[in-house]
């Protein structure tokens, strides 16, 4: 070994035994922190927020925004840990991108609820049967997630944080060669999302749908142990692992900048962070100009629009309800106002919770 590269190493060595010293007093006080928390809400995104915006803006580098935020949620993720180690239910099996966005919400120090279904989130967490749900509500190429929208309008649970992650699949298979795969199953938003590149590479292949890419990755695992299967799964290359296939293709989203919006559900409200986002679900009377009517308070108090989605109310032939997303807290005054004026002219509002920008 060189003289250099040991000097290196030992300074590292000391740095570290700083770091480890200086993270346990930080855990320390982080469980002081959770005896004095008297509603017992242990889980605060909107300090979790604040944190990582902070050291983002002070970090001097070479490590990334990324990076940061990476390694602090990490920190505080265990820090939380230990004041109480939280419950989160999310789309099944392990290896799902609900998983992986639980993951970057919430980091490892927490428990796995693995649900079967989107409807099974929201009532675990309306159960109490997990502290906070996670789940996916609208893609980049493919739109919203009509199913997550219907449960928000009908659920008590509030919106708590957003997550958004860039999803990149994966064609995964026990075969080594494209040219044998005659099945491919995944999510049929996984399957809309890769149809060109599927047009494209294995135009004769039948597609089938099913609950989850990672449960796609399951079948074909199972499959290879029982009989063998010339069979693939589009899912993630964490499900590869998981479920131990190759991973024959990669990248074979449509959109190279193909991402995924996920909402954090719980049964509290969350304080304002200083950049925030608030969701509503409201509908206008059935009468000419109502729309343009009901949205006029939010220009009229300078408040931004981030989303306007429309569903059908499944109450009346053509009738809607429109889920908005505006910046900031209901806190806030102007968001107030903009409410205010709101209330008086739906026929319905309700909001869904306000919550931190999602942060890289
Ligand atoms: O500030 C708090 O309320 C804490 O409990 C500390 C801490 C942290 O580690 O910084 C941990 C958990 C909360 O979600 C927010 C922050």
């Amino acid at each position: 070994m060189s003289d250099l590269l040991k000097q290196f190493r030992d300074e590292i060595d000391a740095i570290d035994a700083q770091v480890l010293a200086l993270v346990n007093a930080r855990a320390k006080l982080a469980r002081e922190i959770g005896h004095l928390k008297e509603d017992g809400v242990i889980y605060r995104p909107e300090r979790e927020a604040q944190v990582i915006r902070r050291l983002q803006a002070e970090n001097q580098g070479p490590l990334s925004p990324e990076a940061v935020s990476n390694i602090f949620r990490a920190v505080m993720s265990n820090c939380r840990a230990l004041e109480k180690e939280l419950s989160i239910a999310f789309l099944g099996p392990l290896g799902t991108y609900s998983e992986e966005a639980a993951l970057k919400q919430f980091g490892e120090g927490r428990q796995a609820v693995v649900c079967s279904s989107i409807d099974e989130v929201f009532r675990t967490v309306e159960a109490g049967q997990a502290d906070y749900g996670v789940v996916p509500v609208e893609n980049s190429t493919e739109g919203a997630v009509g199913i997550t929208l219907d449960l928000l309008l009908a659920s008590p649970l509030q919106v708590i944080g957003e997550v958004t992650m860039p999803v990149h699949h994966c064609l995964l298979s026990a075969q080594q060669d494209l040219s044998q795969i005659t099945h491919v199953f995944s999510h049929a938003q996984s399957l809309s999302q890769c149809h060109e590149w599927l047009n494209r590479h294995l135009p004769a292949s039948a597609r089938e749908a099913v609950t989850s890419n990672a449960r796609a990755a399951q079948m074909i695992h199972e499959l290879v142990a029982s009989q063998g299967t010339f069979a693939a799964a589009i899912a993630s290359r964490r499900a590869a692992e998981l479920f131990d296939l190759h991973v024959l293709a990669e990248n074979i989203e449509d959109d190279p900048k193909n991402t995924t919006r996920f909402l954090v559900l719980g049964a509290h409200g969350v304080a304002p962070s200083g950049k925030d986002k608030t969701s509503l679900v409201m509908s206008a009377p059935n009468k000419p100009g109502a729309v343009l009517e009901l949205l006029e308070p939010f220009s009229r108090h300078g408040v931004s629009m981030t989303k306007l989605e429309s569903r059908p109310s499944r109450q009346n032939l053509w009738n809607y309800v429109f889920f908005v997303d505006i910046e900031g807290h209901q806190q806030e005054p102007t968001v107030q106002a903009a409410l205010k004026a709101l209330a008086g002219r739906a026929t319905l509002l309700k909001v869904l919770g306000s919550y931190p920008t999602a942060i890289l």
